[in-house]
């Protein structure tokens, strides 16, 4: 039986620092599931991508990492249940063998219902983080080279910038609709 490894991230959007993490898994195991989290949550600027955009990410940054072993994409909506999160994550993907993450409450979720949990390496994670990227790109600032160029492409090609921008930009004029004085109507 193949050995299997579970790497669940939001992917919003993919970054050098999920590739590097990735290598790690894929050199450990056989098959790799890749749990895409929050996968209901879009065009918010904590999660601006599709599940679908995620996807396709995650395909064009592996193909062009040359990261050939098989794998599995699977989208895990949130169910905000911590404590029976990992038994609906055990539900929604084929079996696996070992968890790999960064995330301290992941991993403590899987350790206690029994499964081998592995702490991946980080990499520059002052920089390699999709906060990081998302804000750069409200900013105007490059981020480009912080994601694969396959991810940077893909993201220019669906408008990525623009739709951040302006999630920013509702943001904004939302907040400042809130913050405007209650005016009484004159009747
Ligand atoms: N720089 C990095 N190096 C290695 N692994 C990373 C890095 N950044 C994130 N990861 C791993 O990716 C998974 C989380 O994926 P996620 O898409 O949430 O990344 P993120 O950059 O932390 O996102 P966000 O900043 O939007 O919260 C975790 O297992 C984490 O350890
Ligand atoms: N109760 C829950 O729904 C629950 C618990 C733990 C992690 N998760 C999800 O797993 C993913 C973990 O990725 P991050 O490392 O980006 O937080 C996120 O999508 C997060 O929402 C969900």
């Amino acid at each position: 039986m193949p050995k299997r490894g579970l790497f669940v991230g939001r992917f919003q959007p993919v970054h050098n620092g999920h590739i590097k993490a990735l290598e790690f898994v894929f050199s450990q195991v056989d098959e790799v599931i890749i749990g895409i989290g929050s996968a209901q949550a879009s065009h918010t600027l904590k999660n601006p991508f599709m599940t679908s955009e995620r996807m396709e990410m995650l395909i064009r940054a592996l193909d062009e990492a040359g990261l050939e072993k098989r794998y599995y994409l699977i989208p895990l909506p949130d169910i905000n249940f911590n404590a029976i999160w990992s038994t609906y994550v055990q539900s929604m993907v084929p079996r696996f063998d070992v968890v790999f993450t960064g995330n301290s409450l992941v991993a403590q979720l899987f350790r206690e219902r029994g499964y081998e949990v592995i702490v991946q390496p980080m990499f520059r994670k002052d920089i390699l983080s999709a906060t990081e990227i998302r804000k750069r790109m409200v900013e105007g600032e490059p981020w480009e080279e912080l994601v694969p160029k396959s991810v940077a492409e893909f993201i220019k090609e669906i408008k990525g910038v623009e739709r951040i921008k302006m999630l920013a930009t509702n943001l904004e004029s939302s907040e400042k609709e809130l913050q405007a004085p209650i005016r009484i109507p004159e009747f």
